[in-house]
């Protein structure tokens, strides 16, 4: 705010006072920068007298804003210009809020100048380091954001090879100190290698050691869905408030950012205020900012203000690690033996190790059987069948999936809630998700436009049916056969 009253250019005028008011007034609109120059551009000099000078302003809030944050910077100012102490009087002249317009969106002062960021400890929240302590298990219900997030997915629960190691230490990092130590921080890497799950570990592990804390969780296509819808029912203010009203961040796969003009313009904004005002942002994205081609490039490059890391494939003691975690966290019995032949045969991606894992256990549990290496082969010849590494897209899987049950892709991707129509509906959106690389959203998108809470259902039915219905179980082996088999 010093900037308003460096007034050392313009020397004390000599024309009428009428004048002379309204070029100071218009010098000191001029040099403010930032919210003040949203406060300053609804008002208006009313007039000068002796050392008073007295402006209207639009409506109660402006003037409550200016008394407290801008008075001693205006007479400042204004004294500056006119060589002797100034006073400042404010009115209200509710007509100005008409003549002068609303303030378009880079100077509305409500959009500009939130409160900097504040992160206070819980006072009951003991201080430790995320991943040894109990701290970051979520709260069951919760209406500031973190209802959002997977439960699962904590620093408790990852684990830390060498392939993920900096990546985690930089959430670690982010979740002791938010908008400090890193921001933004991007995480960046393949599908299925754990970079949601280390998103949402910093959401967990913040709203739990702070207190009051806003967390949003969105993956890239609900944010560009929510502004396209924003910008239909004419809600664009709200929607800014809802993004920009919060505390930390997370934004999952940001690559879905690139070619979408408008909303890379409206983020943009978003990401200056929270940044501006000490807020914390994370991203993820399946390759680095400057390899995010179709991205505006000053997007890009903010992307790079703060730190970037990789996640990169696990090496087989990390797949081992995480299929035993994985095991015991699940109630799932696997022998060590079982758990490295499967680390073994998969090897890229984590969510495929995972489901691995689940079909084997759950092939045993139909069986009434214990899970041997025996068993493990027979599964894991169906789900990787020998040869070359296949090609599977959302598009085989529906097809395939159609064709298997007998029904129209219409009938797949509808609303009909008949059980065969569901049963198939939920089998292709759990192989999407185990055999692609497609986001929640993205596949919601295929099936109709349906919402990724639809898919996560889908998803988790399946897992647990596959154990406890013979016929899904085989349903399942046989269809990601066909697929891997057209796929190849
Ligand atoms: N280091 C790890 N320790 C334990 N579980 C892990 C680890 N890395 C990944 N996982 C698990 O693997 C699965 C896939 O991880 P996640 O969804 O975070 O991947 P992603 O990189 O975000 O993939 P995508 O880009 O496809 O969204 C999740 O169930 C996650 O909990």
């Amino acid at each position: 705010m010093r900037e308003l009253s460096n007034t050392s250019e313009h020397r004390a005028p000599t024309d009428d006072p009428a004048s002379q008011l309204t070029k100071a007034w218009k010098h000191i609109q001029g040099r403010a920068q930032g919210p003040n120059k949203a406060w300053l551009k609804n008002t208006r000099p009313l007039t000068m007298h002796e050392s008073t000078v007295m402006i209207a302003v639009p409506n109660e809030f402006t003037r409550e804003r200016i008394e407290t944050r801008l008075r001693v910077q205006i007479e400042d100012a204004l004294s500056d210009f006119f060589h002797r102490q100034m006073r400042l009087a404010i009115t209200v002249e509710p007509d100005l809020e008409l003549s002068l317009g609303v303030p378009d969106r880079d100077e509305d002062p409500e959009e500009l100048d939130p409160e900097p960021a504040q992160f206070i400890p819980k006072p009951d929240a003991e201080r430790r380091r995320p991943g040894t302590a109990t701290l970051s298990t979520p709260s069951p219900s919760s209406n500031d954001g973190v209802d959002r997030l997977n439960p699962k997915y904590t620093f408790e629960t990852f684990v830390i090879g060498s392939s993920n190691r900096f990546a985690h230490a930089a959430a670690a990092a982010v979740a002791e100190a938010p908008g400090k130590s890193y921001n933004p921080l991007m995480i960046y890497g393949e599908s299925g290698l754990g970079k949601t799950h280390l998103l949402h570990a910093i959401g967990h592990y913040v709203h739990n050691y702070y207190d009051r804390v806003r967390v949003k969780y969105v993956s890239t296509e609900e944010l560009t869905n929510d502004f396209i819808n924003a910008i239909s029912d004419n809600r664009t203010a709200q929607f800014r408030r809802t993004y920009r009203d919060v505390d930390v961040l997370l934004i999952d796969d940001i690559q879905f950012l690139e070619s979408k003009i408008q909303t890379q313009e409206e983020f943009f904004h978003t990401f200056n205020t929270l940044h501006n005002a000490q807020k914390q942002i994370v991203m993820t994205s399946d390759r680095p900012p400057k390899l995010l081609e179709a991205l505006e490039p000053r997007l890009r490059s903010r992307f790079e203000w703060g730190l970037i890391t990789d996640i990169q494939p696990p090496d087989l003691e990390t797949r081992i690690a995480i299929l035993k975690r994985m095991a015991a966290t699940q109630n799932l019995t696997a022998g060590p033996d079982v758990l490295e032949f499967i680390a073994s045969k998969i090897q890229t991606n984590i969510r495929e190790l995972e489901g691995a894992l689940i079909r084997v256990t759950a092939f045993a549990s139909l069986q009434r059987q214990d899970v041997d290496l025996e068993l493990a082969q027979i599964v894991l010849k169906d789900l990787i069948p020998e040869g070359t590494e296949s090609e599977v897209t959302p598009q085989l899987i529906m097809s395939e999936t159609a064709d298997y049950f007998g029904i129209t892709l219409d009938e797949l991707t509808g609303t009909s809630r008949t059980h065969v129509l569901v049963t198939a509906r939920q089998i292709a959106m759990y192989l999407c998700r185990e055999l692609t690389d497609m986001s929640l959203p993205k596949i919601g998108q295929l099936f109709g436009g349906k919402d990724h809470t639809t898919v996560m259902h889908a998803d988790r039915k399946i897992r647990e049916l596959l154990r406890e219905r013979r016929s899904v179980f085989n349903q399942v082996t046989e269809l990601t056969n066909r697929i891997k088999q057209q796929g190849q």
